[in-house]
């Protein structure tokens, strides 16, 4: 695979996801850096981001509830070059039912080169970052060479 340099605007779109057991860990989360994640971009899937905009009132595009699709819907902005970070908590203890679309979420990541937050101590890093206020350039696969090359 070939890589490409893509460049990542200094106003972010934030993917939040948590399972469950760390709801309430991403809505603290959430609280905690309210005023930087209001200068950015916010989605979620359905009841996360439900439960964060009643929680912080900051403003969250919500996609399907992840067992109903939501993981899936995020993958897909993900591939489409549409998400530029995401924060996902997820259980380290439960196996869940959509398992499969938490894999998926978390491999198109790691494809696409999306900086990927599991826990508060990583999110809290990531948002923390100089590059979090600037624009900054990541890379990502060749898709046009990748293709005129099969
Ligand atoms: O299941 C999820 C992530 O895998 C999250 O979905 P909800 O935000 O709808 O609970």
């Amino acid at each position: 695979m070939q890589f490409i340099s893509k460049s990542i605007p200094a106003n972010k779109r934030v993917a939040l996801v948590a399972h469950d057991n760390r709801k309430g860990d991403l809505i603290e989360w959430c609280s905690r850096h309210r005023p930087l994640l209001a200068q950015h971009t916010l989605l979620g899937t359905g009841t996360t981001g439900t439960r964060i905009e009643a929680a912080t009132g900051l403003s969250v595009e919500k996609l399907l509830s992840g067992p109903l699709g939501g993981d899936q819907q995020l993958g897909a902005r993900i591939a489409e070059g549409q998400i530029d970070l995401l924060v996902f908590f997820w259980d380290p203890f439960e196996p869940m039912p959509h398992d499969p679309d938490v894999k998926a979420l978390l491999r198109i990541a790691a494809v696409w080169n999306i900086p990927v937050a599991c826990n508060s101590a990583s999110a809290d890093m990531m948002v923390q970052s100089a590059l979090m206020g600037s624009d900054f350039e990541r890379s990502v696969p060749d898709y046009a060479g990748y293709l005129a090359a099969r």
